[in-house]
């Protein structure tokens, strides 16, 4: 079976700066595959591109058996790919319920348009529920916690239906409780079949859930395989102990 991502060198600058340099890596169909590296290796910017929020000056994307090197986030979207941001993006002035509405695909007009779509109400619902987010349901989404917020925006990437998420530094700047809740989704997610690449600065988190360990560096590749492996990578260790 093909996998379900493959990035086959990508490169990307930024003026003089190469922030992807033949950058490849492959995500299975359903792996929880981490992606390290140190500060400023590319992997924002990788995400960036994968999602098409960022061309690629050179290189293939392929997501599902498709080449999807120049599509645009919207379509990846309704493929199946969706991601979360390192700072949480969601829409502050409305509800918790009206986020996840809203992250249905259908936009304001939806919300707030004559026709309202049930099975988006429903599965808003649903969501609410699996990430216990009943109590604030009603709540601007400004009146959250940061915490609660990265909750939310985990929520509404679900609206979607995806088959691969991108998770950009999850339990960065949350409490010990939450990074455990955080934990606790991925793996029921995963579990219930979908794929996730993670960006995740937290080893004890990368080495607990994810397998296999991609890690970049000044935007290359330079070791893919499992947790145990990664701490001894001579490579590796360079990379950190050189930054
Ligand atoms: N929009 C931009 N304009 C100019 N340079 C950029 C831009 N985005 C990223 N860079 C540069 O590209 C390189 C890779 O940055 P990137 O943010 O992808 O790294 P990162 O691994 O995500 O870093 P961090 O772990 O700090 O988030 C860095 O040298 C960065 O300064």
């Amino acid at each position: 079976m093909t996998p379900l991502l493959e990035v086959d060198g990508v490169s990307r600058s930024f003026g003089s700066v190469p922030a992807l340099v033949n950058a490849s890596l492959t995500v299975e169909r359903n792996s929880i595959t981490a992606l390290i590296g140190p500060n400023g290796s590319g992997k924002t910017t990788l995400f960036n591109v994968i999602t098409g929020n960022l061309r690629a000056d050179t290189g293939r994307v392929r997501f599902d058996g498709h080449d999807v090197t120049t599509a645009r986030p919207a379509a990846l979207y309704r493929r199946g790919l969706s991601r979360t941001y390192q700072q949480a993006r969601v829409f502050s002035q409305l509800t918790v319920e009206e986020n996840l509405v809203v992250a249905g695909g259908f936009g304001l007009a939806q919300l707030f348009g004559r026709r309202v779509n049930r099975r988006d109400r429903q599965r808003a619902t649903e969501l609410i529920d699996e990430f216990r987010l009943g109590r604030v349901a009603d709540l601007p989404a400004a009146e959250l916690s940061y915490g609660q917020r990265k909750l939310l925006e985990f929520a509404a990437v679900l609206m979607s239906s995806p088959t691969l998420i991108l998770l950009d530094e999850p339990t960065a700047g949350v409490n010990p409780v939450l990074i455990e809740t955080m934990e606790h989704h991925i793996r029921r997610l995963h579990a219930a079949g979908i794929t996730f690449l993670i960006v995740e600065h937290d080893m004890n988190v990368v080495m607990r859930l994810c397998d296999p360990v991609v890690v970049l560096d000044q935007g290359r590749e330079i070791f893919t395989g499992p947790p145990d492996a990664v701490r001894e990578h001579p490579a590796v260790l360079d990379a950190y102990l050189g930054a």
